[in-house]
């Protein structure tokens, strides 16, 4: 069939990289979420599901497509046992949450009968989950108390930490974070908990939020370790004399605009996609910008969901998320010895990886299914 002469294949054109894209629709509740699943090579889709006010459905699915296929390589990178996946809600975090329908976003879940698992991001917490655990058990990070991880956004700011030390020792020789000054975008559950550990460390920060609230909660914090931390709105943020900057908002914000008002020597977030493009990667590389990829220094919570796989430990998960320290130096290191951007060394050790996984002998024992020892 020619696929062109047939109008409403085109959607398929949107996702040719992804095995698997589902509408979700329930009018009852208003819920209107999609799940995107990229890659299931290395195990069943896992990613968490982000809510936000779009503009239009089509701007929702190209955020679910491009998060989502985050997810591989972030699994790929993390050597996790999942495939990457992704889910959105379209709606407003502050006004349209409700138990009934994150109940029924957990209901659509349990229908893809355990190929996608997920738990929080941009716009939710890990209580709206419980809701959705009643219809499934394919969800992570839900409180301990629940049976889940907690909180995963402490071990993803841990990592962004780790990402800084391990940057500030390729640019600066060492480890230290004290005496730099930092440009933080969004203080949500990573950032103001990046934030915090910068003020303690003797840091000084530039901020941006649109949310008053967290931009005061810092200020406090800062007041009681005599640190500085100044405030700046909107894109001003880009412009700051800073030495890293530390996007934990939203994606697509390095691109041609604020690449040209960057003087930061590196980068190192954990907000989702922060390239534009792949070509944003190579920009940076010219403009010698050390940018640390994404998915490498946001993996933290990801180790943590992950790790619900066996009997819970904290100590473990942040065992592990201490790895995102070396797996960047290596990354640096590659990338300088091949002339090659940070970004790009990144995407072809998790390409090899995966091609590895797809070598390897799979002998059949029985479904692999993870096995949630802790609520099945
Ligand atoms: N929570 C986690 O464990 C993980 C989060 N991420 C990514 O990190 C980023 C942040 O995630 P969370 O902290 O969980 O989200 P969050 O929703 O808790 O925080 C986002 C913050 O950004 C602020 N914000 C929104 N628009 C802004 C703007 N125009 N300028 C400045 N600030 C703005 C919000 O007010 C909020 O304080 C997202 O891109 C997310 O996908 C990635 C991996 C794991
Ligand atoms: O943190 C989570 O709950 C899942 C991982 C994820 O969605 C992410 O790393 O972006």
């Amino acid at each position: 069939m020619n696929h062109k002469e047939v109008g409403e294949m085109d959607l398929f054109e949107k996702f040719t990289e992804h095995e698997q894209v589902v509408f979700c629709n329930d009018p009852a509740t208003g819920l209107k979420a999609i799940i995107a699943i990229h890659d299931t090579t290395l195990g069943p889709a896992l990613g968490g599901c982000r809510m936000q006010p779009y503009e239009s459905v089509d701007e929702a699915l190209k955020d679910v497509l491009r998060l989502s296929k985050g997810m591989t390589y972030k699994c790929a990178a993390a050597d996790v046992d999942f495939g990457g996946g992704k889910s959105v809600i379209i709606g407003d975090p502050e006004k349209d949450k409700s138990p009934e329908l994150f109940r029924a976003f957990g209901q659509f879940v349990e229908s893809l009968n355990g190929r996608f698992y997920t738990g929080t991001d941009m716009g939710t917490l890990p209580q709206d989950f419980i809701h959705s655990l009643k219809e499934t058990n394919c969800i992570v990070g839900v409180p301990e108390e629940y049976g889940g991880s907690g909180d995963s956004s402490i071990p993803t700011a841990l990592g962004v930490i780790y990402g800084i030390q391990a940057t500030n020792r390729a640019l600066f020789g060492s480890d230290d974070m004290k005496g730099k000054a930092y440009a933080i975008q969004g203080l949500g559950k990573v950032g103001s908990k990046v934030a915090a550990r910068l003020v303690e460390e003797g840091a000084h920060l530039y901020v941006s939020d649109i949310n008053q609230h967290a931009i005061d909660q810092l200020i406090d914090k800062a007041n009681q370790h005599h640190a500085t931390v100044q405030v700046v709105r909107g894109e001003d943020i880009y412009r700051v004399d800073a030495d890293v900057f530390v996007p934990c908002a939203f994606g697509g914000i390095i691109n041609d605009s604020t690449i040209e008002s960057f003087s930061f020597k590196g980068i190192v977030g954990s907000a989702n996609n922060q390239l534009l493009d792949e070509s944003h990667g190579q920009m940076l590389h010219q403009k010698g910008i050390l940018y640390a990829p994404d998915y490498i220094v946001n993996s933290g919570g990801l180790i943590q969901v992950a790790d619900e796989l066996y009997e819970p430990s904290k100590e473990r998960v942040l065992q592990k998320t201490k790895s995102i320290y070396d797996s960047l130096l290596s990354i640096y290191q590659y990338a300088e010895l091949h002339h090659i951007p940070t970004s790009e060394a990144a995407d072809l050790f998790c390409r090899e990886r995966m091609e590895a996984r797809k070598r390897r002998n799979s002998f059949f024992s029985h479904a692999k299914r993870p096995k949630w020892n802790v609520r099945t």
